[in-house]
């Protein structure tokens, strides 16, 4: 339970982060810096309370209009609403105004479950895209109730160092709370959020942490050994090395990306993961000459291209207040001019993977239909039969459409193009 000191430091930090000009995990981590006396029990209480601000945020603006002016009272209806404490309970941290706040937040229970934006805790910009793709209030319900679940914890098991069984075994022998993934070969689900970045099995690189989903996303470029391969937008190379894997380490893999810092963090996992095929490029953008080399040779491309991350809401639910339909647009124009880049390096017979972390039409289906309509010379392999081998959810069309609320994966949108001439 949140003690009184714990909640004035909680108030202070929602006083930054619901201004929402800065990631809510960058802000907090700042915010952390500077008061350097608090232990990992105080930082435990304050992250959750700022999180679940954020989480049930739509129903505490209903009734706090600018809440990052009155961020009290916004942890307090986070305490209420988001951490399932009663009035009761929290009592002896408000004054008489607090608590009667409270009293009148709870009384709004059936308005706030009448109306879509906060039944659904997704902002009014988003719910109108959603209605606009065709979703139906009772999908949009069920997608942002599920993306207010915390992520569990998915790991990939490196399938040059181990076999899932095994290891799994010994994760659960080890008392830790851990089942397969249904859908990836590779995955464990472990539900304790152990602190992996000091086992054995991560240090050893056996193990990487990867949503089930951007498993699956890696799993689709059915990369194969001695081939090559473009992971075009690498960042950190979560997807590279899945890929580096399924080659079994033969063959070249091009990761290349615009963020220095972002493949800088990919260096030491692939020394971990035991990958040397793995060839890390800076590039000063999508037409950068030093990819020139590479053009109509690559067997495989991989664009896990920038986008809203409207999947990723479990993770990062303070997107959905940093993102916006001008900046949505934007971000089109980007992973247009990305696709259209990276299109050229695919050699004929070659495949090309576009994938975003996103689940807005705008950033995924049009992207696709755009480029088959200024393209010609493509086709589109339908997800099913390219991973009939492998369990997949049950989808409709021909693209892998991943959604936290049926998957239980952040939600993943992946088209497979292949170059027939
Ligand atoms: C969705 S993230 C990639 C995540 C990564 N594939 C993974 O699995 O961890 C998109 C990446 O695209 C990179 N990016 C942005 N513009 C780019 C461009 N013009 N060319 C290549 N990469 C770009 C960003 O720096 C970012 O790392």
């Amino acid at each position: 339970m949140i003690n009184a000191q714990q909640l004035d430091l909680t108030a202070a930090a929602l006083a930054q982060v619901l201004t929402f000009r800065q990631p809510a995990d960058v802000v907090l981590s700042a915010f952390f810096r500077r008061q350097r006396k608090l232990g990992v029990r105080d930082r435990q209480e304050i992250a959750e309370t700022v999180f679940a601000t954020i989480r049930h945020l739509q129903k505490i603006q209903k009734m706090l209009p600018r809440p990052h002016n009155k961020p009290r009272r916004a942890a307090l209806a986070a305490l209420v609403l988001g951490r399932g404490l009663s009035i009761h309970a929290v009592k002896s941290l408000c004054d008489a105004e607090e608590k009667q706040w409270l009293v009148e937040l709870k009384e709004h229970k059936s308005d706030f479950a009448a109306t879509l934006a906060t039944a659904a805790e997704l902002p009014e910009w988003l719910t109108d895209c959603l209605q606009q793709q065709g979703w139906d209030e009772n999908q949009i319900i069920a997608f942002g109730r599920s993306v207010m679940q915390a992520a569990p914890l998915d790991v990939r098991v490196n399938t040059l160092k181990g076999k899932r069984d095994k290891i799994l075994a010994v994760l659960q022998a080890e008392g830790l709370r851990a089942e397969a993934t249904p859908y990836s070969p590779w995955g464990i689900r472990l539900y304790d959020k152990p602190a992996l970045n000091r086992h054995p099995l991560f240090l050893d690189g056996v193990l990487e942490v990867q949503d089930e989903g951007s498993q699956l996303l890696a799993l689709l470029t059915g990369v194969k050994r001695g081939q090559i391969a473009v992971d075009f937008c690498a960042g950190a190379g979560g997807k590279t090395l899945a890929m580096g894997a399924m080659m079994a380490g033969c063959g070249r893999l091009y990761a290349l990306d615009v963020a220095e810092k972002r493949l800088a963090n990919l260096k030491p996992r692939m020394v971990r993961a035991g990958l040397t095929n793995i060839h890390p490029q800076r590039i000063d953008n999508e037409h950068d000459a030093r990819i020139a080399r590479l053009k109509g040779k690559a067997d495989c491309v991989l664009v896990d291209a920038p986008c809203s991350g409207l999947g990723t809401l479990r993770r990062n639910p303070d997107l959905k207040y940093r993102q916006s339909g001008d900046n949505v647009e934007a971000l089109q124009q980007q992973q247009r001019s990305i696709l259209q880049a990276a299109s050229t390096l695919v050699r004929s017979g070659g495949r090309l993977i576009y994938a975003t972390c996103s689940i807005l039409e705008a950033e995924n289906q049009q992207q696709l239909n755009d480029f088959l309509a200024a393209n010609t010379g493509w086709h589109i392999e339908p997800v099913q039969t390219l991973l009939k081998s492998h369990a997949l959810p049950a989808m409709q069309g021909d693209y892998l459409q991943l959604n936290t609320s049926e998957h239980h994966t952040d939600g993943f949108f992946a088209a497979v193009l292949t170059r027939i001439k």
